[in-house]
């Protein structure tokens, strides 16, 4: 907020004179991470502490490349972020959330007072790093990594020393600082208050923080430690996630900060009976056992006693259904999404629901199936509830993505190799997918990308049921459900020459054309559906408004169901008032940006393509999934095309 003029100078003149004295010249009044931050901002940043201005404040096209690496993050930071609000809004604070460039990526503020706050910059798309604004508690939070209360004129710009803001930071599972919480309020709060919220905003930033070390190793063993059993789930609490022979692969902060490791280096990699008196083994029997009690456990330098809890692998635990998964007082995990059964991608299309009675019918007979469509349409979904459909449901399902495998090593990967075969070969020689997916089922996305050498090679395992692993002379039987998925038009390749007209007509077995999103009959219900299912997924109780619909029905979504996924993603996180309007709709979906003509398709080779590649590039800014989008194709498409014709982003 802006101070009257002599209180300006004051407050400059306070600043300047305390940072020149330092810590140790200071009396105290100032706390010393604010005196080393103001050392910063003259010194390091060269700032002026009286400048006058606006508050910086991204556009929504801006905020969303902020909001873009933290997608998974977001969802998972928003019941906290609304929980918190609940507690400290009537007493005048706003919360935001930013990421760890200081800008403000989500936010939730009393409505009434939104112009107030915007102009003090407590507002969504504000920059708060400590070049930008000075010391403030989220820049200095930044600078430190430590939890703390900028209170009024302990601001280094003077337009600012009318806030007290109070944050935590909440660090990545790979210990890098993933975004600070801020608890913020313009005006001045006793010091009481201000360490009431303090505890308050760290107990959130640790909910976070738990929550997204327990999402990314969901597929992991999870180990959590507390000394004393009451406190399995309180914020302290020790976390570490394992692989199925007792390595150590992640620790959350707490266990960095309990090995006296900040990066936790020397601890990840190690083998967990390192650290505490427990063997492997017993981790598998107390999860087979069900038992949610926890296990006291010595720790193996020192003897202390420890309480631990185990949880199993995501995949595994689905067996013990019913079985409680977490300790009390933990996070609430959100629903696991339903699996998507022919059934549920169907929905009411009535092309789709012929397709599915096609699979039906034809599953188990031995026939390979090509799926076509728009890239998003739901091939590999598709492909894998075929599998679920056949008799090889409980067999493996392998996927390889043939336009992300460099040229020089798709053969190896698909067909595998003899022992020194190759330089930088594995000494003892590689599988292959094709082999792994011996018994189950192969699905081969983007086959139009297979390059025509190994197409021939390709053709040999669908005629005869066998292939040659690379640097062997002895054909090896597989056999395998082969399903093959492509964006592109194989019938033109092979008018072109481009794909072989022998290979083409072998898995074209069984055609299924998945319709764009644009084409669906059901694409209401469908929007309805997994608006319904975001919202189970994330663990949010919203409502999706008629005008929202109607603006989600007209969309001609490019990237089709993909695309729908992440704006209801996007929406529901946004959606504090379990509501979601246009409001929180993505912009091109409201402004119908993407309403226009079909993605162009470019051609294969040559000069047409590289300029359609150019000219998308240079029209979204080098942006790789925009780039996709626009073209029609997979990120990896765009890589290799790049690739193939040279082309780098300009520095
Ligand atoms: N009917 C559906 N209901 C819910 N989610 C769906 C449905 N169809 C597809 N999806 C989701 O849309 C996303 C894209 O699906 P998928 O990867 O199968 O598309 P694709 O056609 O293989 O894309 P690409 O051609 O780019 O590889 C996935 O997250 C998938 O879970």
């Amino acid at each position: 907020m802006a101070r009257q003029p002599e209180r300006v100078g004051d407050h400059v003149d306070h600043v300047v004179r305390s940072a020149e004295r330092g810590v140790r010249g200071s009396d105290g009044s100032v706390p010393s991470l604010v005196l080393e931050s103001w050392q910063r901002c003259l010194d390091t940043y060269r700032l002026d502490p009286s400048r006058p201005g606006e508050p910086m404040i991204l556009t929504d096209g801006e905020l969303k490349e902020f909001r873009e690496p933290l997608d998974d993050f977001m969802p998972l930071a928003r019941p906290e972020i609304e929980r918190l609000y609940e507690q400290v809004s009537s007493a005048g604070y706003v919360i935001l959330l930013t990421d760890a460039n200081g800008v403000t990526i989500d936010y939730l503020g009393i409505p009434s007072l939104e112009d107030d706050l915007k102009a003090s910059g407590l507002y969504l798309g504000s920059i708060w790093s400590e070049r930008n604004e000075g010391t403030n508690g989220v820049g200095t939070c930044i600078a430190t990594r430590r939890p703390l209360t900028v209170h009024l004129d302990q601001h280094f710009r003077s337009r600012n020393a009318g806030l007290t803001c109070t944050v935590a930071p909440i660090f990545s599972p790979e210990g890098g600082l993933a975004a600070v919480l801020d608890v913020s309020s313009m005006s001045s709060s006793s010091a009481e208050a201000q360490t009431l919220i303090g505890e308050i905003v760290k107990r959130s930033a640790k909910r976070i923080e738990h929550a997204y070390f327990l999402r990314r190793f969901a597929t992991q063993w999870i180990v959590r430690l507390m000394p004393d059993f009451s406190r399995i789930g309180a914020r302290d609490e020790i976390i570490l996630a394992l692989d199925a022979n007792g390595r150590i692969l992640g620790i959350n902060q707490n266990a960095a900060d309990w090995a006296h490791n900040p990066a936790g280096a020397g601890i990840v990699g190690r083998p967990v009976s390192d650290l505490l008196e427990l063997e492997p083994e017993r981790v598998l029997r107390e999860d087979a056992t069900g038992a949610a009690s926890a296990l006291p456990l010595r720790t193996r330098h020192g003897g202390a006693q420890v309480f631990a809890i185990f949880r199993a692998p995501e995949r595994s635990r689905r067996r013990h259904a019913g079985r409680p998964d977490a300790a009390p007082g933990s996070t609430p995990r959100p629903a696991r999404p339903r699996a998507l059964t022919l059934d549920r991608l169907a929905g009411a299309d009535p092309a789709m629901t012929a397709h599915a009675a096609t699979v039906r019918r034809l599953v188990d007979r031995g026939l390979p199936f090509l799926l076509t469509g728009e890239t998003g349409t739901g091939k590999e979904v598709f492909a894998r509830a075929i599998h679920m459909e056949s008799r090889r449901a409980d067999k493996p399902f392998v996927a390889i993505d043939c336009a992300s495998i460099p040229d020089s090593l798709i053969e190896s990967e698909l067909f595998g190799y003899q022992p020194g075969t190759f330089t930088g070969a594995a000494r003892q020689g590689q599988r292959g997918k094709v082999l792994q997916a011996h018994g189950g089922t192969l699905f081969l996305d983007e086959i139009g990308d297979m390059p025509l050498a190994l197409q021939t090679r390709f053709l040999r395992l669908l005629a005869e049921g066998q292939i040659t692993p690379l640097g062997s002379s002895k054909p090896v039987d597989v056999d395998a459900t082969v399903i093959c998925a492509t964006h592109r038009d194989l019938d033109e390749m092979v008018e072109e020459g481009t794909f072989r007209a022998d290979l083409f007509f072998r898995l074209a077995g069984v055609r299924i054309a998945l319709p764009a999103l644009r084409e669906r009959g059901d694409r209401r219900a469908l929007i309805g559906a997994m608006f319904e299912a975001e919202c189970r997924a994330l663990g949010v109780h919203a409502e999706l408004d008629g005008a929202a619909l109607d603006a989600l029905d007209r969309y001609r979504w490019p990237g089709n169901v993909r695309e729908l996924k992440s704006a209801l993603r996007y929406a529901v996180g946004l959606s504090g008032r379990g509501r979601v309007t246009v409001d929180e709709l993505p912009a091109a979906i409201v402004s119908g940006r993407g309403a226009g003509p079909a993605p162009a398709k470019v051609s294969d080779e040559g000069d047409s393509e590289r300029d359609a590649l150019l000219a998308a590039l240079r029209a979204t800014r080098w942006r790789i999934t925009e780039t996709a989008r626009l073209l029609g194709v997979s990120r990896s498409t765009v890589h290799r095309r790049m690739n193939r014709h040279g082309l780098v982003r300009p520095v």
